[in-house]
């Protein structure tokens, strides 16, 4: 479970640009939990996942997983309880080295590195195996570089990656907002599929209003570093791009919904 209490983060204190984002920010997340995050440009969803994985600092506050405190942990320790998908199909995975050695480094992720070889021959079919199910074809690219793979493939492979080694908690930064829209429906399918087989509490920030509606159990709209709706389970299931768009006319600003948002 992750849970988040009383966050609070100003950016460029006592300057004129000043910005106090989070002034006690809150947020419960149950294990197998999948929420999709939307909201309006500079709402701080991309800063939420920044602070849960240690690459920002909060000011005050504290972020408990599987009821360890993390606030203060090192982005480099995180990162072995906490898979990440990045909106950049480079950032995820290593592009002067083959799909086989990608898949070897993210296999041995939390692993110490002694004298072994780095790939083991017997991991070699697992890896084929899991690479089948993308349906990609990258089972038979084992030793092609992965530079030289379309930006759907190297997503494709960032996202296995990030859920290989089993975290307690995958963090989707817009992960599909860079690919063409067939791709990103190929992508989203797999995320579906990836989060629900591995079992993993998720969080995706996307500006794609029916992805944020048909994925995952939970939806939470921020805006100016506040939750603003926070709609799950059943009232999700029954959820229309319609009674999502009345919901957010009720708030108070006109500013809530994102131009992208809403041409998506
Ligand atoms: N490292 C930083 N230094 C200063 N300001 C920052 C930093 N990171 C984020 N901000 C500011 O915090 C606010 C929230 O940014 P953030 O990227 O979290 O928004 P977002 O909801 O992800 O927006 P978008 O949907 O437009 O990507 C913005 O005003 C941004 O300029």
């Amino acid at each position: 479970m992750l849970l988040i209490q009383n966050l609070h983060k100003t950016f460029n204190r006592d300057t004129v640009n000043e910005n106090k984002l989070f002034q006690g920010l809150s947020l419960e997340i149950k294990d197998g939990d999948f929420i999709t995050i939307i909201g309006s440009n500079g709402a701080g969803k991309s800063t939420l996942l920044n602070i849960i994985s240690g690459c920002i600092q909060s000011d005050e506050g504290s972020i408990l997983l599987n009821e360890k405190e993390i606030s203060k942990t090192p982005e480099y320790k995180i990162s072995r309880l906490i898979g990440r998908v990045f909106q950049d199909p480079k950032m995820g995975t290593s592009p002067s080295m083959t799909v086989l050695e990608n898949m070897s480094m993210a296999w041995n992720k939390n692993n110490r590195y002694g004298f072994s070889w780095g790939i083991e021959k017997n991991k070699i079919s697992d890896i084929k195996d899991s690479l089948s199910k993308l349906f990609l074809g990258l089972e038979d690219k084992l030793d092609v570089k992965v530079g030289l793979l379309s930006g759907g493939q190297r997503q494709a492979m960032a996202l296995l990656m990030a859920a290989i080694s089993n975290p307690c908690l995958l963090l989707l930064d817009e992960h599909m907002a860079a690919l063409d829209p067939k791709t990103s429906e190929i992508i989203a399918g797999l995320t579906d599929k990836i989060v629900k087989e591995c079992k993993i509490t998720t969080l995706m920030v996307t500006h794609n209003l029916k992805q944020a509606i048909s994925m995952g159990n939970r939806l939470i709209m921020m805006h100016r570093g506040k939750i603003v709706l926070d709609i799950r389970d059943k009232d999700k299931e029954s959820l229309t791009a319609e009674k999502l768009l009345a919901l957010f006319s009720q708030k108070e600003s006109s500013d809530i919904i994102s131009d992208r948002l809403m041409l998506a």
